[in-house]
């Protein structure tokens, strides 16, 4: 075999690579190799689901007066970056797995005329609810053992800030992988601002979005404000 017969797949033509015979294939038929598309999904999630361990251990292994530092840094960002909230819901999370505390932050906004709420999945794959939350509210546990306001009426929030686990230069948002601040974000529709909040070391190049993605506004780390570059 000569370098011919490698370049052109030994069909002796002269392209570099062998013809691509997909669009010959019946997806009926079955059996078939995964539509380059799905197969490009599937490899974006499955590098997401590594990134998460790595980003969520890296947070995990921080000592809590570090992180408590950087949520109270990112509290006066939040200040400046939100603006007046006086008549705004605006809806934050109850932290979990090591995530930034904003709680006392997030009751500071009911001083200045806020309802202060959390979110709640209330059916698996679909937006996510929310309910009003002051401090002492009753709490219940819901999905995944988060805590939730045990009552109330479902409000909607005008803001949103949500914890990620990692954040891109385009202000992507890498969450969990349940998908659920992206359904709630597409049914808000553009309207709702959405905030990401983060450590600064939670930066990546990029999420490498997919369709489903919607960007942050802008998301708030301990060193400041990183909005989207070129949008
Ligand atoms: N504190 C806090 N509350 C929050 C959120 C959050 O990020 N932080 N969420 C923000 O949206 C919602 C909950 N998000 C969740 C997202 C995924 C999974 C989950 O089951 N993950 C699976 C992996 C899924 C997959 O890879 O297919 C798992 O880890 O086993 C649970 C909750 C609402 N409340
Ligand atoms: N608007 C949507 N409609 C239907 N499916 C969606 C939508 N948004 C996300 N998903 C699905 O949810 C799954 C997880 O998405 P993704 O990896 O972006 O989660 P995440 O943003 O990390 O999670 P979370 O928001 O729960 O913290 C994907 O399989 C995706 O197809």
């Amino acid at each position: 075999m000569n370098d011919d017969d490698i370049a052109d797949g030994g069909s002796g033509g002269s392209y570099a690579s062998p013809p691509c015979f997909w669009h010959e294939l019946d997806p009926s038929q079955g059996g078939l190799p995964a539509e380059p598309d799905a197969q490009q999904a599937r490899d974006v999630a499955r590098w997401r689901k590594a990134e998460r361990i790595r980003l969520l251990d890296a947070r995990a292994a921080l000592p809590l007066a570090v992180r408590e530092a950087a949520a109270a840094a990112i509290a006066a960002h939040l200040d400046r970056v939100i603006g007046d909230v006086a008549g705004k819901v605006v809806s934050a999370y109850w932290p979990i797995r090591s995530e930034l505390d904003l709680r006392p932050w997030l009751a500071t906004l009911i001083a200045r005329g806020a309802v202060a709420a959390l979110p709640l999945v209330v059916e698996k794959a679909a937006p996510l609810r929310f309910r009003a939350w002051a401090p002492g509210v009753r709490m219940t546990r819901g999905f995944w053992n988060i805590p939730v306001p045990a009552e109330g009426d479902w409000l909607t929030p005008d803001i949103l800030i949500s914890p990620v686990v990692g954040h891109d230069a385009d202000c992507y948002r890498l969450g969990y992988g349940g998908g659920y601040f992206d359904r709630t974000l597409a049914v808000a529709g553009p309207g709702a601002r959405a905030y990401g909040v983060g450590l600064a070391a939670s930066r990546i190049a990029t999420i490498y979005p997919q369709p489903h993605d919607i960007p942050m506004r802008a998301v708030v780390t301990e060193t400041g404000v990183c909005q989207p570059s070129a949008r």
